[in-house]
């Protein structure tokens, strides 16, 4: 398939995807939000992770906030990115407390730069969870159509690579956002795995 073929079968996806996730439940959602927290903090403890990437939640995306506050109650670092419109890229903040947020790009709440400044280049998170419209369980993930999380995948293979560390991806989504097939390009993020309310996926394929 060429490129501006996936692109286009990309946007109407986008389409259709936002529309179905704004149509569950915000309740569930809720509930939904916090049983997969729970799946991930179970994560975080057996595998010891110290170091984890989470978003602030918008729109009407599973909402990260119960692991955010487990974090911090453990002692857990909570990394969050601010967005950089020009060239589509992200700075990485450690954030101690919702209070370090102020309204950014697109309306997400993001670090405000004076309260939580951002880190180091070579700091590497152990465990990435990344926002999206759908994702399948072949480690694909289709989000706004912004490149952020594409290009920041790219900058941490080159850190990992260069430092020996391993991040580990998970995708963020509801059941009802796990799609058989989400349409892919070469340039995507590909997810080791993908957190729901009801378990954690992991893809089936090596680690590349
Ligand atoms: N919570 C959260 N933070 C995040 C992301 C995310 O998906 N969720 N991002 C993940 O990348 C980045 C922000 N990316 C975004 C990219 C585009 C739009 C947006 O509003 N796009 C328009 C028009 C799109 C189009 O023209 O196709 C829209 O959706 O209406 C929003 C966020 C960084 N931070
Ligand atoms: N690593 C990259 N380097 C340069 N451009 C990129 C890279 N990754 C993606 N892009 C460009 O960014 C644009 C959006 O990519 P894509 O449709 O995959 O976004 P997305 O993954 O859905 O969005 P997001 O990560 O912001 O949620 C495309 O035009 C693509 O060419």
């Amino acid at each position: 398939m060429d490129a501006p073929y996936v692109g286009q079968e990309k946007a109407k996806a986008r389409a259709v995807y936002a529309s179905d996730r704004n149509a569950l439940d915000p309740e569930e959602r809720l509930r939904w939000s916090i049983a997969a927290c729970r799946h991930i903090a179970d994560l975080v403890e057996r595998e010891r992770l110290r170091v984890i990437m989470a978003y602030v939640s918008f729109r009407s995306e599973l909402d990260l906030s119960t692991l955010m506050q487990w974090c911090w109650q453990k002692d857990a670092q909570v990394i969050v990115p601010k967005s950089i419109v020009e060239g589509r890229s992200m700075t990485l903040h450690r954030l101690d407390s919702f209070a370090q947020l102020r309204a950014g790009a697109y309306g997400i709440l993001e670090p405000d730069p004076n309260l939580a400044p951002s880190l180091e280049e070579d700091v590497v998170p152990e465990l990435v969870l990344v926002p999206g419209l759908a994702f399948d369980r072949n480690g694909g993930r289709l989000g706004y159509g912004g490149g952020y999380y594409d290009r920041f995948w790219q900058r941490m293979s080159d850190s990992n690579e260069r430092s020996g560390k391993q991040t580990l991806w998970l995708g963020a989504s509801f059941e009802a956002q796990i799609r058989d097939e989400v349409p892919g390009e070469e340039h995507d993020l590909r997810l080791d795995g993908v957190v729901t309310e009801a378990a954690i996926y992991w893809r089936a394929a090596p680690h590349r």
